[in-house]
């Protein structure tokens, strides 16, 4: 399986905080999703893949290729949707698009105009009186119309409205179905991943901490349920955090056999969502 997006021991250091040796592949074909707490270091991972920013140290491949001689090609293959805002304002969409197009061999006249359409975009009128989700869609249009393979967007979904959320969510799973697509985005509305991410790329506190299929997350960690006299020094040191209450305790753990030996039938075992895992991972993080 080619990998579209590879990072190779890249580290970057600014003031107070650091990334740290970030080995991460994304798989072509697929959608990952990218997540992380707020400042957990994403979208500077998305900046050095997409040479907005240097690492100090490491390599960035993409589409095995690399920036230094390669980057006119790689960003020809790419379509790149962020938060921040990426408009000239005081233009209309029609004068933007018509900054943006020159830069691409591969820009779809066409392409654009359809969804411009489905997006139900005004060419005429001046960005800054748009919508957030409009500027969203807009960003969107103009990321596409080149068709790139790969799609990368930081926080596509932040601040929209959960029907827009699902929208854009719709029209990316179109994507991935009529054509041989690779979507790589970051978020933190872990429920966004439910309905179509493939991979999962967890970071905390600028290292990777899990980057594999979504479907084997619940087989690598699991919520553990029982009684407070099961706890002793020795014990919790299965779990990555744990939560105490009169009734018992709830705890993250990635020890999953080991939990199971050692507890037996006196615990319950549940299948983490996404939340619980960046919860406990977090929490624990502040408690060690
Ligand atoms: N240019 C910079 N100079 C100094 N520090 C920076 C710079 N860019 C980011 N940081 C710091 O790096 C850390 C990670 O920031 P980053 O934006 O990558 O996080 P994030 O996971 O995208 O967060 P969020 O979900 O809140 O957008 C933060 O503490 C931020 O203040």
């Amino acid at each position: 399986m080619n990998n579209v997006i590879e990072l190779h021991n890249v580290s970057k250091k600014f003031k107070g905080f650091e990334i740290r040796n970030i080995s991460l592949e994304v798989k072509s074909g697929f959608v990952t999703g990218f997540i992380g707490a707020n400042g957990a270091g994403k979208s500077t991972t998305i900046k050095m893949i997409m040479n907005l920013l240097a690492p100090d140290s490491g390599e960035v491949s993409i589409f095995g290729l690399d920036y230094a001689k390669n980057e006119k090609q790689i960003k020809e293959r790419i379509g790149f949707v962020y938060d921040d805002n990426v408009f000239y304002e005081s233009l209309n969409l029609k004068e933007m698009k018509k900054i943006v197009a020159p830069s691409y061999q591969q820009w779809d006249e066409k392409l654009f105009n359809n969804y411009i359409e489905r997006f139900n975009l005004p060419l005429n009128k001046k960005i800054k009186t748009f919508s957030k989700g409009m500027k969203m869609k807009a960003s969107l249009a103009l990321a596409l119309s080149h068709n790139p393979e790969l799609i990368i967007m930081d926080e596509p979904t932040s601040g929209l409205d959960p029907v827009f959320r699902r929208e854009l969510l719709e029209l990316l799973h179109d994507l991935m179905i009529e054509e041989d697509k690779t979507i790589f985005f970051s978020t933190h509305i872990t429920t966004d991943l439910d309905r179509i991410a493939d991979y999962i790329a967890f970071i905390q506190n600028g290292r990777l901490v899990y980057n594999n299929e979504f479907h084997l997350i619940s087989e690598e960690y699991a919520i553990v349920k029982g009684a407070l006299d099961l706890l002793d020094s020795e014990t919790e040191k299965e779990f990555i955090s744990i939560r105490k209450a009169n009734t018992g305790f709830e705890a993250l753990t990635s020890n999953v056999q080991s939990v199971k030996d050692m507890f037996g039938k006196n615990i319950i075992l549940e299948k983490p969502s996404l939340e619980d895992i960046m919860y406990y991972s977090q929490r624990g993080k502040v408690n060690a």
